[in-house]
């Protein structure tokens, strides 16, 4: 029986508000531990949906704002799902007041922001974590266990993409639930920071430190109508992003996001190329971690799919859940990051991506938003 509480402060009732919550309901049923979550407070500026959510998820109360909501004593860990723009100053007060941090993606609006949040949790000492979730889908794990025994050798190319086709209608205002992502002034940045965050967050991990960037950016529709002013408003947004690049280790990054990908809503990929082996992933069949590999026997080489539902205790979380050969899906990515966070609690050691470990993801950020504008070679910052 767990023998701590781990009592949450939840900001967001939407998309990442529910994800999240799914997890916290979920851990301690599939993944054990010293640890009881409490879903203690839900807030947002809107009482009547706050409540709703509070009362459909069993948060126990309801605040409408959030410098209140981590002020009070009965809540261990703030969870930030809100638009880019508040993470920083939630964060930075969370800090402060000694609170544990889970922070959505991406960790900040820019590089400046994020130093500042990572030196707020590192001065207060508090758990930090952003929720980069896709590392924690089991065959996605599995690549960084099969890279790190070697079975690649030397990495040559890394290629990803996330593609998605919601925003093509020029109807669509920027501004309000979920449409925020249009407006740069809420998000900081457009498919760069929403979608190519994530490649860039899986990149890093498996594959080590992006040291260069060209970048090519494009916003399509240039002009949207502003859920604030009621005015049509210029589009500070990369609706589509290209970049290519140079890896620390050598090897070279081919990198691709938009919204204008008609037919695709969430079509997020990655092949890595090594001197022994490669391996593909495609988020649309999330179990399957294809593999080449160069030693096997010749008659029979060629690209396996490994299904990654167990395999006898061998697939990364896996055992936790059904009996093998039965899948999990994208929601279980979130419940490992709070297991693993957990984990980090009870061992000492933090589960990443801490608020440092993302501002790695911040800079290429950066980074690509610079090339783009200056058409010219960026380095990327260091931390
Ligand atoms: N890891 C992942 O895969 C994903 C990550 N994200 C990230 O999660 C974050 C949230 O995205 P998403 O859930 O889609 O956004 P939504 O638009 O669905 O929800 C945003 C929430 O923030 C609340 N909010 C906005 N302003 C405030 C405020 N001042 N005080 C308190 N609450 C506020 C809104 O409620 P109200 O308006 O009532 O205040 C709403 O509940 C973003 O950073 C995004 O990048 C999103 C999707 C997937
Ligand atoms: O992973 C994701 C899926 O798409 C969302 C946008 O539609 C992103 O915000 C998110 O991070």
């Amino acid at each position: 029986m767990p023998s701590k509480e781990l009592r949450v402060g939840m900001i967001g009732y939407g998309f990442m508000g529910r994800a999240h919550s799914n997890a916290y309901k979920q851990v301690g049923q599939f993944f054990p531990s010293d640890y009881r979550v409490v879903l203690k407070a839900a807030c947002a500026r809107d009482a009547a949906k706050a409540k709703e959510f509070a009362d459909q998820w069993g948060y126990e109360s309801v605040e409408t704002d959030w410098k209140k909501l981590i002020a009070r004593p009965d809540i261990d860990a703030i969870d930030i799902c809100t638009p880019n723009n508040l993470h920083k100053e939630i964060a930075i007060t969370a800090a402060a007041a000694g609170k544990m941090i889970l922070c959505e993606k991406p960790l900040a609006m820019n590089v400046a922001e994020g130093r500042e949040m990572v030196a707020a949790v590192e001065r207060a000492k508090v758990p930090n974590m952003v929720w980069y979730n896709y590392r924690r889908i089991p065959a996605v794990t599995l690549a960084k266990k099969l890279i790190e025994e070697g079975r690649l050798g030397k990495i040559f190319h890394y290629r990803a993409k996330f593609l998605q086709d919601w925003t093509i209608n020029a109807d669509l205002p920027q501004g309000g639930q979920g449409l925020w992502r249009l407006d740069v002034a809420a998000a900081g940045s457009g498919v760069s920071g929403d979608l190519l965050a994530h490649c860039i967050d899986t990149a890093v991990w498996l594959n080590g430190s992006v040291e260069s960037i060209s970048a090519l950016t494009e916003t399509f529709v240039k002009e949207r109508k502003h859920n604030l002013t009621g005015k049509v408003e210029p589009v500070g947004i990369d609706d589509a992003c290209i970049f290519m690049g140079k890896f620390s280790n050598g090897s070279l990054a081919n990198f691709e996001s938009t919204r204008y990908a008609r037919g695709h809503k969430a079509q997020y990929t990655f092949e890595i190329n090594g001197e022994k082996a490669s391996l593909a992933w495609d988020l649309h069949d999330l179990h399957r971690l294809q593999m080449f590999d160069y030693k096997d026997e010749g008659k029979i080489r060629g690209w396996k799919s490994i299904h990654v539902t167990d395999n006898g205790g061998e697939h990364p979380y896996m055992d936790k859940w059904w009996v093998p050969g039965l899948a999990v899906g994208y929601d279980c990515s979130f419940t490992h990051q709070v297991a693993d966070f957990i984990t980090g609690l009870e061992t000492g050691t933090p589960a990443g991506p801490t608020f440092r470990d993302a501002l790695e993801t911040q800079a290429v950020l950066d980074a690509i938003l610079d090339s783009a504008k200056s058409h010219q070679w960026v380095q990327v910052a260091k931390g």
